[in-house]
């Protein structure tokens, strides 16, 4: 640090203001003058947007990758070429060919061409994939070896792979799908790789070795899944060679056919996870109830609230999943699902877009029970509530059995006692609201809400007004006034009968809310 003297430092300042002043004549921006780089990105790495016709495409060339790689071995190994069959081998290799070709080809620097920002490096090994060695056919006969170099494009089928996934509803499908192949053909290269020992050793020489009865492949393929799975009963290898492979297969056997059969355990684990979660939490809490004796009655609600909220979400805390997305990720699923809900609420009318936005990244998701109160009067009020689905009903009287309004999907409660300030009393809760049916709502803590007013003080001021307003006229809050009829104020559908009118007052023209606030309803 003490290298630089106050001397030099300050010729180096001088030297900045030159050039940042230089740059500013030039109208450049000093801190974009360095040309733009752009990393290579592995072929793998890139994420394209799954256009459909694209994976389309990319079955066909899994299905001629396939074509390769599984019917390649068996060619070499089993005596399949013969005049006639040579005929539709030729077919489908140079199907496949041109499939390959017209990838590398036509395929590949389009879509570079398509994404632009998203570089597809060409492939060197793509290439030399396409390479016709099956030309050498012509001069030491036709065999499927000249044809191995096809199963370099191992990438193309991971990239079907990854795309089919991504695009799949219920993704763990395709990866059994595609572990079992793998199984498959490991089983296949094995029953290929002894029918090539056999014929080694000479068909029908030991008791070991494949004896030229039946189909070959499907023998084959039947010492392989025994030798593989280590299910035993084999015939006893004689020969040191036959020893030799036998043990090779065993040792395949364990390690890497037990290992993918693992793989498949745990794809399925994963896909049922969530269930084994849910489960595991709802036995969890019913053997702690056990513990404590809780009344059967509340145990009951309890696994109510679980078997419900399994069923209507799948899962038991949204947030958990979605805190560990980026935010700009979060923010597009919550205003994909929720923004144009949340625009018709008439309480948010005049507010901040963005405030909206900064509201619904704080919303949690919450399942009331059929009759559960969601608030009681006279609590304190610490959050505010929007409807997503199902009904709550604003109830009073000596046993709540008045309901003076009932609230559907999108309307807002709860907002009153946050909208008043605790100096003139008014943070507690004006009314009882209680879950009719099933009742999926989100909550906002008043906590959240004054955070975000902070930064939106024009939406702080419009809330203000309302909340005022509110608070004046002591009326419903729901999102569509009209949802009330005019005159009825809180005692919902039904004219208010005198009796009732005498129990309340009138609740719109003011009064008797303040009158509650100290004597309470019920
Ligand atoms: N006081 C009152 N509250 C209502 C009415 N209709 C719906 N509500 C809601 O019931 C909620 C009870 O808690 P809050 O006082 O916080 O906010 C209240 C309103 O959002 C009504 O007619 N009167």
């Amino acid at each position: 640090y003490f290298r630089y003297t106050d001397d030099t430092l300050r010729e180096l300042a001088k030297k900045l203001k030159e050039r940042t002043a230089e740059l500013k004549e030039k109208a450049i921006d000093p801190y974009a003058t360095s040309p733009e780089v752009t990393p290579p990105v592995s072929k793998s790495c890139v994420f394209l947007s799954p256009d459909r016709r694209y994976i389309a495409w990319l079955t066909v060339v899994a299905v001629a990758y396939n074509y390769n790689v599984w019917f390649c071995p068996a060619r070499l190994a089993f005596p399949y070429h013969n005049d006639t069959a040579n005929r539709f081998w030729i077919f489908f290799d140079v199907l496949s060919d041109v499939v390959n070709v017209v990838d590398i080809i036509i395929w590949q620097p389009r879509l570079q061409f398509v994404k632009a920002g998203d570089i597809i490096v060409s492939d060197k090994i793509d290439m030399a994939s396409i390479l016709p060695f099956d030309l050498l056919c012509l001069q030491f006969g036709f065999s499927s070896i000249y044809r191995l170099n096809r199963f370099l494009r191992i990438e193309s089928f991971f990239e079907f792979s990854d795309r089919l996934e991504s695009i799949m509803a219920k993704a763990y499908i395709w990866r059994v799908a595609r572990t079992t192949g793998y199984l498959l053909y490991m089983l296949h290269l094995n029953a290929c790789a002894y029918y090539v020992a056999s014929v080694h050793q000479g068909l029908a020489t030991t008791t070991w070795v494949y004896d030229g009865e039946g189909t070959a492949y499907i023998r084959c393929y039947y010492y392989a899944v025994r030798s593989l799975i280590n299910i035993g009963g084999l015939p006893e290898p004689v020969t040191t060679f036959e020893i030799t492979f036998q043990m090779a297969n065993f040792f395949i056997g364990v390690f890497v056919f037990s290992s993918l059969i693992g793989q498949m355990r745990d794809v399925i684990g994963a896909a049922t996870a969530g269930q084994t979660y849910f489960r595991a939490s709802m036995d969890g809490c019913v053997e702690y109830m056990n513990t404590y004796t809780i009344p059967k009655l509340c145990q009951n609600r309890v696994r109510m609230w679980y078997n419900y909220t399994w069923a209507a979400q799948g899962m038991l805390d949204e947030s958990e999943l979605l805190d560990k997305m980026p935010l700009v990720m979060r923010t597009a699923i919550a205003v994909d699902i929720n923004l144009a809900t949340f625009q018709k609420i008439a309480l948010f009318q005049g507010c901040d877009q963005q405030m909206l936005v900064d509201m619904l990244l704080r919303l949690k998701s919450i399942i009331y029970l059929p009759g559960d109160f969601v608030v009681k009067k006279g609590d304190i009020g610490k959050e505010m509530y929007i409807i997503k689905s199902g009904a709550v009903q604003v109830v009073g009287g000596p046993d709540n059995s008045i309901v003076f309004v009932t609230l559907k999907a999108g309307c807002v409660f709860g907002e009153i006692s946050l909208l008043q300030s605790a100096k003139d009393g008014g943070n507690r809760r004006t009314a009882n609201v209680k879950a009719h049916g099933f009742a999926n709502l989100f909550v906002l803590e008043k906590k959240d809400l004054f955070d975000i007013l902070v930064h939106y003080p024009e939406s702080q001021k419009v809330l203000a007004r309302k909340g005022r307003k509110l608070t004046k006229a002591k009326g419903p809050a729901g999102a569509k006034p009209e949802e009330k009829p005019k005159g009825m104020a809180l005692f919902g559908q039904k004219p208010p009968t005198p009796k009732l009118l005498k129990a309340f007052g009138n609740f719109r023209k003011g009064g008797v809310m303040d009158k509650l606030k100290v004597k309470p309803l019920h």
